[in-house]
């Protein structure tokens, strides 16, 4: 299957980079446009992949197209390509926030019975551990999901939900890796206010906070459990989780969620 990305930015590199390094998928069946023809070349030579010559082409030459550029520029993007996409019809796969099958259908053609999936992927695809969410449209064949579903897998997992449940998936899959950043990063200025250098206190936390995931993804218990176990009768960590629970550290986390979801829906209209 010869897959196209249009747009070459963060994510499209991340998971073609992934693609590659998994060894399921042939450099040589992947093409790649960006905003302008030479900084195609430029990103398709870095991860050893082809560009094409414009999007309109790209569409011509791929099975499945995915569609990597800001929300903000679907309109645009699919206006240019919507009369080839109708001709041609592979599977469109968009990784858009907030942009829902339907709205993305109308923006193609009014009319046409194309193949659309949304998936959710998240940054940590660049290391093959990112989480992604699929859903399609009634177009869709099992096989058309399936395909697309191995491109996911190979950058990390991948769980189908209905559509409903994107704008919620997006929030704590495809957002919180900046929102584990900013943990991590606050973890790291308390060891500075007590002393540590910035670089070794953001490793020690960094690696804390892997060794945590990890633990709880090796274990039956919940996060709950979990957090007793760390938490000695009278000892430091509760008196820690007082002091963060005393200033409404669950729903300070929760309403950042929930304006993620309100954003998410603003961006869908
Ligand atoms: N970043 C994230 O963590 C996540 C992002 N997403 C979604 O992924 C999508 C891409 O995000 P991200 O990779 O971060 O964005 P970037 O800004 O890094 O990349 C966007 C790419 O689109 C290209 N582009 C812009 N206009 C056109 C055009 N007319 N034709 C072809 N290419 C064009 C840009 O070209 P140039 O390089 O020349 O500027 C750039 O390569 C977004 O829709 C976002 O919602 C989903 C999950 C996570
Ligand atoms: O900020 C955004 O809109 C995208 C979607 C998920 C992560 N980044």
């Amino acid at each position: 299957m010869k897959i196209g990305f249009i747009g070459a930015g963060n994510m499209a590199q991340a998971i073609i980079k992934g693609m590659v390094a998994s060894g399921s998928f042939k450099a040589s069946n992947i093409f790649l446009t960006a905003s302008t023809s030479e900084r195609a070349q430029q990103r398709a030579q870095q991860l050893g992949v082809s560009a094409s010559l414009n999007n309109t082409s790209l569409v011509k030459e791929v099975d499945c197209l995915i569609l990597a550029v800001k929300p903000n520029k679907f309109e645009g993007v699919l206006a240019e390509i919507g009369s080839v996409l109708v001709e041609k019809q592979p599977i469109v796969v968009s990784i858009a926030a907030g942009l829902t099958l339907d709205t993305l259908a109308n923006l193609i053609s009014e009319h046409s019975a194309q193949k659309i999936i949304r998936v959710m992927p998240n940054m940590n695809v660049t290391i093959r551990k990112g989480v992604s969410a699929l859903c399609s449209n009634l177009f869709v064949s099992e096989d058309d999901i399936t395909a697309v579903e191995k491109i996911f897998q190979s950058v990390g997992s991948t769980y189908r939900l209905e559509e409903k449940d994107f704008a919620n998936f997006t929030s704590i899959a495809g957002c919180s890796p900046a929102y584990t950043y900013l943990f991590i990063d606050a973890l790291s200025r308390a060891g500075v206010k007590n002393g540590l250098p910035k670089d070794i206190a953001t490793k020690i936390a960094a690696e804390t906070v892997l060794g945590s995931a990890e633990t709880l993804l090796n274990v039956e218990e919940t996060p709950w459990d979990m957090i007793d176990k760390v938490c000695s009768p009278g000892g430091t960590t509760v008196a820690g989780l007082v002091a963060l629970e005393d200033e409404k550290f669950i729903s300070t986390v929760i309403k950042g969620l929930d304006a993620t979801i309100k954003r998410d829906s603003e961006l869908g209209k």
